[in-house]
């Protein structure tokens, strides 16, 4: 079987690393030419994921073209590039499996809209979970959600996607999977603020239940099931991220907790914070929605520049309110 990977980031690179492994015939394209020359010639991407060693059954492209003959093809650019990148590349029919997490900004849409948007004829799939790329390269344990609507797919694509390493559940909750990866990323930039403010560990916990309340509100306004938001994609992502320095997301926040400005951290960065970008469209979306989301509120007003003080005392003198 001939899979094609679309970006060679940290994840595109370890997903294929997983394929390669699993005896698949692997065709990565990489945007920088660099990345093409140091995974053929060295067996390593030095850009994105320098520590893992790949199988030379990898082989990495820049020409979009020669992925059209993949019987499927992982998605794997951040949320923002998707729709480009796939309104480049012929795929006729071909199923695609999206691995972003994000939202993109001046439509909110989720990237499996952008992509049936883009490509109308090809069946969709999403993987999301709580993989960290390094982690899942090395081969250490792993579970995703692997959602699609069509059943006979899904159950296709686990089978070739599953690895002794990478264990997918399968689900029909497209829109679900996609939530809980595009909002996680936001909550774990509060959380690494929480850690790099030196708020302590209560802060963070409570950070994680109520961003998890209000991941859990923005999902049931957009069609998503509270079971997969409390899933692996969900609360699993969640838990991962808000808790590892190993998040680029998390490690944003930490910075921005030490008050150095935010701008300037991305500007320098060449990793992709999906957090940053998803946090303003998510704030515009749940505004349009109705849905209160007050730490997804103070994640914006910090990447703009606010007073971490302030916006925790705000947090905490918002009118009390119940629980549930
Ligand atoms: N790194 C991880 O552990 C995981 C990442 N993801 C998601 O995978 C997606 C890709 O992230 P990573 O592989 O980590 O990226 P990365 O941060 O390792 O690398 C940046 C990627 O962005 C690409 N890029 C930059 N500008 C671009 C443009 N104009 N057009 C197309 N591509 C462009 C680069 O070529 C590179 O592939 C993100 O949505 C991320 O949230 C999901 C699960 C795990
Ligand atoms: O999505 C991820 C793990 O599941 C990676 O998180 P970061 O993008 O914050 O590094």
């Amino acid at each position: 079987m001939k899979i094609g990977v679309i970006g060679a980031g940290a994840w595109g690179t370890a997903l294929a690393q997983v394929a390669a492994t699993g005896g698949k015939d692997v065709t990565l394209w990489a945007r920088e030419p660099e990345v093409v020359a140091s995974i053929n010639d060295t067996h390593v991407n030095t850009l994105f994921l320098p520590k893992a060693k790949l199988s030379p059954a990898i082989r990495a492209t820049g020409d979009l073209a020669e992925l059209g003959d993949a019987e499927a093809l992982l998605v794997v650019v951040p949320a923002q590039h998707v729709g480009a990148v796939l309104r480049e590349i012929d795929v006729a029919s071909r199923p695609l499996v999206l691995c972003a997490k994000g939202i993109e900004a001046g439509t909110r849409r989720l990237v499996s809209e952008i992509a049936s948007e883009a490509r109308p004829d090809s069946p969709l799939a999403v993987l999301s979970g709580p993989t960290f790329a390094h982690e899942v390269a090395a081969g250490l344990p792993t579970a995703v959600t692997l959602a699609c609507a069509d059943a006979g797919l899904r159950d296709a694509l686990a089978e070739r996607l599953a690895s002794p390493s990478l264990r997918p559940y399968a689900s029909d909750d497209v829109v679900g999977a996609e939530i809980g990866g595009a909002v996680k990323n936001v909550l774990a930039i509060a959380c690494g603020v929480v850690d790099g403010a030196g708020l302590g560990q209560n802060a963070r916990a409570a950070v994680i239940a109520r961003g998890f309340a209000e991941m859990t509100r923005y999902g049931i306004a957009r069609g998503a099931r509270v079971e997969t938001l409390s899933g692996l994609s969900g609360l699993g992502d969640l838990v991962l991220t808000c808790s590892s320095t190993s998040s680029r997301n998390f490690s944003l926040g930490v910075g921005i907790g030490e008050g150095r400005p935010a701008a300037s951290m991305l500007a320098d960065r060449r990793t992709v914070a999906e957090g940053a970008f998803t946090a303003p469209v998510l704030r515009e979306d749940a505004r349009a929605r109705g849905v209160d989301m007050p730490v997804t509120e103070a994640v914006c007003a910090l990447l703009e520049g606010a007073d971490v003080g302030a916006i925790t005392q705000a947090l905490l003198a918002r009118p009390l309110r119940p629980e549930a």
